[in-house]
């Protein structure tokens, strides 16, 4: 019997969302925390204390706009931290072209066919991981273009990613905002978190 596939969650309604419809012998779902620090930290605790065959950062996200509209879901193929750099007078610099290492994991091929599969409706690409959540357009537009490939913003995959290491990895979003100017009472939350537990429940009858 293979080992259980872990899903990471920021917050407890992520969390029970995914579970609905989930084997609990065959998915572990674990709520760690908001931010790349809480996820990375979190993850990599599971890790350490149970086994696991894949790893997967689940829960809602920003949409960028014409890319991801609300209500949609998300299959992220790449999980970016999109503010791992510096600033200098000609822009952003990431940390490779620091030499520090990279800001990109990309998801596991297997997971995402899988994904792909079960979800033949999501909208696939990169999902960028930020410490700060979009607040104005201004930056809205720089994200888009300096990250052309983004369809969502969220906080976490990329912590998740960092401490999967070589255990496969894919992060799934539903989106319940544009990103852009601040409006937390616009968000869909309701409608998001139903996605989100319609997409994994899709995801358990391959994956699970
Ligand atoms: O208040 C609630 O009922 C509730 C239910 C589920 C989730 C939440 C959250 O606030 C989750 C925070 C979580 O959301 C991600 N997120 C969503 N939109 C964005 C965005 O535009 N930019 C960045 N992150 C976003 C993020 O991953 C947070 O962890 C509340």
């Amino acid at each position: 019997m293979s080992y259980p596939l872990l899903v990471v969650t920021a917050v407890a309604a992520e969390a029970e969302a995914v579970r609905a419809g989930a084997d609990p012998a065959h998915v572990v779902v674990e709520a760690v925390g908001v931010g790349p620090a809480a996820a990375a930290a979190g993850t990599a605790r599971l890790l350490a204390t149970g086994d696991y065959r894949a790893v997967i950062s689940a829960g809602i996200a920003g949409g960028f706009a014409g890319r991801a509209p609300v209500g949609a879901t998300v299959i992220g193929v790449r999980s970016i931290c999109a503010d791992l750099g510096a600033e200098s007078p000609g822009g952003f610099l990431p940390i490779e072209e620091l030499g520090f290492g990279t800001s990109l994991v990309s998801a596991d091929p297997g997971l995402i066919e899988a994904m792909t599969t079960a979800l033949p409706h999501a909208v696939t690409g990169d999902v960028l991981t930020l410490s700060t959540v979009t607040g104005t357009a201004a930056t809205a537009v720089r994200l888009a273009e300096a990250f052309p490939g983004a369809v969502a913003e969220a906080m976490e995959g990329f912590g998740v990613a960092m401490a999967a290491g070589r255990t496969p990895f894919a992060e799934l979003r539903t989106i319940s905002n544009p990103v852009g100017p601040r409006d937390r009472a616009a968000w869909r939350l309701k409608e998001a978190i139903a996605a989100l537990s319609t997409a994994s429940a899709a995801l358990w009858t391959t994956c699970g």
